[in-house]
């Protein structure tokens, strides 16, 4: 866990983004621009606050003995994350599924997870995977299934400019590995 931002080094990123915007030729001293370097400043420690969280903390002991083993679903998380290789958007859902193993947990932790993963520079693949391996972790599941369909800025307004893409990655663990029957099961359900 990365230390909290103090106000100074929030003063420091602006003063990076003030830099920015006069190479690209704007006028820091215009109305519009005054606030702008301290407000992207914030925005960008927002967007990134994933890196000064502790799981612990989010999940607050909200895991609970539970006695079932029917699989549980959280369909249609929204995120927000920002990708590693040009720091802009991507965004979309994330499904989960597990099967407990005596223990389950409070639903908003899951899309807590989602968004400890979510705020800091990502990939899309490897956000999935590590929400699928915590969630496994603090929960000792039977198995998890994690699913994330996701829009990448990077390919819509720059680059190759694809309007339409979306990019779905999977992640599984425990006997969503290696049961095809339960994979069905959880797809089955998502799409109702
Ligand atoms: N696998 C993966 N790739 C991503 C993700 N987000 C962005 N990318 C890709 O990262 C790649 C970086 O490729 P580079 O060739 O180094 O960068 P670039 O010249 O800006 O590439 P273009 O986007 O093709 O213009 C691009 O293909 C992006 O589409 C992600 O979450 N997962
Ligand atoms: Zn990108």
């Amino acid at each position: 866990m990365a230390a909290e931002i103090s106000d100074e080094t929030i003063r420091e990123i602006a003063s990076h983004y003030e830099a920015i915007l006069k190479l690209l030729g704007e006028d820091t001293t215009r109305e519009g621009l005054v606030k702008t370097p301290m407000r992207a400043a914030k925005a960008m420690v927002y967007a990134t606050r994933g890196y000064r969280q502790d799981p612990d903390v989010i999940i607050n002991d909200a895991v609970f003995s539970y006695e079932g083993s029917r699989m549980v679903i959280v369909k249609d998380i929204e995120f927000y994350s920002l990708c590693e290789h040009h720091i802009l958007p991507f965004f979309g859902k994330v499904s989960v599924g597990y099967i407990p193993d005596g223990k389950t947990i409070g639903l908003s932790k899951l899309a807590r997870l989602v968004d400890f993963y979510a705020r800091r520079l990502q990939v899309q693949e490897r956000m999935t995977a590590q929400i699928c391996n915590i969630i496994m972790e603090k929960l000792n599941a039977k198995g998890v299934i994690v699913v994330c369909s996701g829009e990448h800025l990077c390919m819509k307004m720059r680059g190759v400019e694809k309007q339409d893409s979306t990019t779905t990655t999977i992640e599984t663990a425990g006997v969503f590995s290696d049961s095809s029957t339960l994979r069905d099961d959880f797809f089955h359900a998502l799409s109702h």
